[in-house]
């Protein structure tokens, strides 16, 4: 029996699957898939990282450690209605430009709440404030104990490989493990540690700390815009009562079979049209890239369309 390639990064793909060929609150409509890929029109727009400009970036160690602290912090902005991704990259390098460090391993592991609030001067307390405090202590005593206190060490520990980087954040921060059971089966979601090495990637152009050879095994993100277009688009659909449940923005408790679903079956959908894109294109395209498609453009439309987003309270995403 040869052994099996357990790669961290095909679990989850896996995992994604397994869910959606059992999943009765959310199933995918291949058709509808079909019609986004010839709407298409072989092309992908491409989403250049940090096309908002609000991202900190110094092509060195630096720029690691402050990746590595905005996606440990990277989840549920939506129960503050003026909270958005956008002030916490933007909060985070503005804090780092005023004093280079704010984000060193030993002052990671003195935040509190409050002090988290105040680095990023937000006037009020941050959804899962205590939760985010927690998550920045546990990266900052990691670092100092096994990475000499530099994300930058962590990421050249992975020798220019995704899955080893994944593998390695995983095993050395909790905070990171996205991971639930479903149905007796334990899945892998991994969100914010597959974010974590595609903005290495992205920020990096592929070079340096963001080299990685087997970046194509990273997939989709499964927050909570990305369900919300593709659903828009009729690619997902929600049994009656879970729309509803959405639709009047009821909170989905993380660790339901609802929220498993939604989560899974997204991964799964984007698995599928990007294959559907590359078999009717001939043109090879990562799942990173149609996640940055389906976010940037999803999102202002989400918005603009007021597209319920699913609400969890979760760290996950
Ligand atoms: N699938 C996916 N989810 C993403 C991102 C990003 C940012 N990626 C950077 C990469 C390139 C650009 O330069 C972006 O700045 C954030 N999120 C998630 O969205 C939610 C925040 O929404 P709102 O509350 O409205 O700000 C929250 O769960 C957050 O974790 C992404 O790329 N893909």
């Amino acid at each position: 029996m040869g052994k099996t390639n357990y790669d961290i990064a095909s679990v989850v793909l896996t995992s994604a699957e397994w869910v959606a060929s059992r999943a009765t609150h959310v199933s995918i409509n291949t058709a509808a898939i079909a019609k986004v890929v010839e709407r298409m029109d072989g092309e992908i727009p491409t989403v250049m990282w940090d096309f908002e400009g609000i991202h900190f970036f110094d092509n060195g160690p630096l720029t690691a450690q402050y990746l590595l602290v905005l996606d440990a912090l990277n989840f549920c902005f939506w129960p503050d209605e003026e909270l958005q991704y956008d002030h916490l990259a933007e909060g985070l390098k503005n804090a780092l430009l005023a004093d280079d460090t704010v984000l060193d391993a030993h002052r990671l592991q003195s935040y509190t709440g409050p002090k988290l609030r105040e680095l990023l001067h937000w006037p009020r307390n941050l959804p899962l404030e205590e939760e985010r405090a927690r998550l920045l202590r546990e990266v900052g005593a990691e670092l100092e104990k096994s990475f000499g206190g530099k994300a930058s060490n962590l990421v050249l520990s992975a020798k220019g490989s995704a899955v080893a980087l994944l593998d390695l954040i995983t095993r050395h921060f909790p905070g990171f493990r996205d991971s639930c059971v479903y149905k007796g089966h334990q899945i892998f979601i991994y969100k914010r540690a597959q974010i974590f090495v595609a903005d290495l990637w992205g920020a990096f152009k592929g070079q340096g700390l963001g080299a990685f050879k087997d970046i194509a095994c990273i997939t989709m993100f499964a927050d909570y815009v990305v369900p919300a277009v593709l659903r828009h688009w009729g690619i997902l659909e929600y049994s009656p009562k879970l729309a509803n449940s959405i639709d009047s923005y009821q909170e989905i408790a993380a660790g339901t079979e609802e929220e498993v679903e939604i989560r899974a079956c997204t991964i799964a959908a984007v698995e599928r049209l990007r294959e559907q894109f590359v078999s009717r294109t001939g043109k090879e395209v990562l799942s990173v890239q149609i996640d940055w498609w389906l976010w940037s453009s999803g999102l202002p439309r989400a918005l603009e369309l007021e597209l319920p987003f699913h609400h969890t309270l979760t760290i996950n995403y």
